[in-house]
């Protein structure tokens, strides 16, 4: 059944979900913050700064006003970096009501509170009441979700009913929605691949081969889990879309902006510079940032995070990073699913 959606952010993922919106016949409204990107938009059915070559449904329509996209939609897909999230919570508070359902697709961790997106949003509208909120998050790269390439992604809701009517709303053809009831490794899983991804560029921007690769998506994907299931998640999660799935499209394609930035700081540039070029959102920086501390503070062991942190702000160079973790003290490959398996 055709339903009202709003999509605030018109960067790469909000314009590719407001694609498969507008494709599922939906009525959508997408924010941006230009006004010559609505006008792109609305008259050439483009977004070319961030999808180039894509022409969109016509049945989106794009506006810069939040009362317009939002106060009327029974669904609202924020699309917008974690960093922005909380501005953008503020600004939406006034048109949230009783029907609504938020779905937030967004990956990343906020450094100090190391919070994740969903907490964000519920300390913002600890106030408010509203039919509920989703996590979408998988492997799913916009430029190729924008071209109708066959995508799977999970999603999780605050209920079962929220979670299958969000499954509904985006599922076609080419984009196939699998629903988790496991919220916190669902969103987890998303924010902490990018921490992967960007060491893994680094790796490659320093010559290493496809070894390196390997080893440090395998162990990036044990300490991911092992952050995940100290917290609560089930490990289970982490072997699924939005755990390893979301980890292997980042860590190999070239489409990652993590990927690239690390890749570009492996190849000698500064991390300034990177960020700058980019034009697109790399949250795998803020979310380095983010875990190094919080996993202290927990005690979780995460090497890798911890290499990439170093060599991202405290100048550190690349190639220590690679010796400091073959340098480690001897392990056992399983020590860590031997104590989860013990546990259960
Ligand atoms: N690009 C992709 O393939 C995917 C991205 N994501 C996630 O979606 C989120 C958004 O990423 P992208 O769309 O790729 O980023 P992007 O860099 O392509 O676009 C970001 C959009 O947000 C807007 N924005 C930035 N700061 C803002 C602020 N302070 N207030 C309001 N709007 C602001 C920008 O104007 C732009 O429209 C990120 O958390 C990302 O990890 C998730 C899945 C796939
Ligand atoms: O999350 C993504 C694909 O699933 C996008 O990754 P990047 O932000 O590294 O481009």
């Amino acid at each position: 059944m055709k339903k009202q959606a709003a999509v605030i952010g018109a960067g790469s993922w909000g314009t590719a979900l407001a694609s498969v919106l507008g494709q599922n016949q939906h009525t959508v409204r997408l924010w941006c913050r230009r006004e010559a990107l609505a006008e792109e938009i609305n008259t050439a059915h483009k977004n070319e700064g961030y999808l180039k070559g894509i022409v969109l449904p016509d049945n989106i329509v794009a506006t810069t006003d939040m009362k317009e996209a939002a106060e009327k939609a029974s669904y609202i897909v924020l699309a917008v970096p974690s960093g922005a999230v909380r501005k953008i919570a503020r600004k939406l508070m006034p048109y949230l009501h009783e029907d609504t359902i938020v779905v937030h697709a967004a990956k990343g961790i906020e450094p100090e509170s190391f919070l994740r997106v969903s907490q964000i949003l519920k300390e913002e509208w600890a106030d408010l009441s509203f039919r509920g909120m989703a996590v979408l998050s998988g492997p799913s790269h916009a430029e190729e979700v924008a071209e109708q390439q066959p995508t799977t992604v999970a999603v999780s809701g605050t209920s079962e009913q929220v979670q299958t009517l969000v499954q509904e709303l985006f599922m076609n053809q080419a984009f196939r929605v699998y629903t988790n009831d496991d919220f916190l490794g669902v969103e987890l899983g998303g924010a902490l691949k990018n921490i992967i991804a960007l060491g893994i560029g680094l790796t490659s921007g320093l010559g290493y081969g496809d070894n390196a690769k390997a080893a440090l998506m395998t162990r990036g994907l044990a300490e991911i889990t092992r952050l995940g299931t100290h917290l609560g998640a089930s490990p289970l999660t982490f072997t699924g879309l939005s755990g390893l799935g979301d980890l292997i499209v980042t860590c190999t394609s070239e489409h990652s902006r993590n990927w690239r930035a690390g890749n570009q700081i492996g190849s000698g540039k500064s991390l300034e510079d990177v960020l700058e070029q980019m034009g697109m959102v790399v949250e795998g920086v803020r979310t380095t940032e983010a875990v190094y501390h919080w996993s202290r503070e927990l005690g979780v062991e995460m090497p890798i995070t911890e290499g990439l942190y170093k060599v991202l702000f405290e100048h550190v160079p690349p190639e220590n990073m690679a010796k400091s973790l073959m340098e480690r003290g001897k392990k056992n490959e399983k020590e860590h699913s031997i104590m989860l398996l013990d546990n259960n």
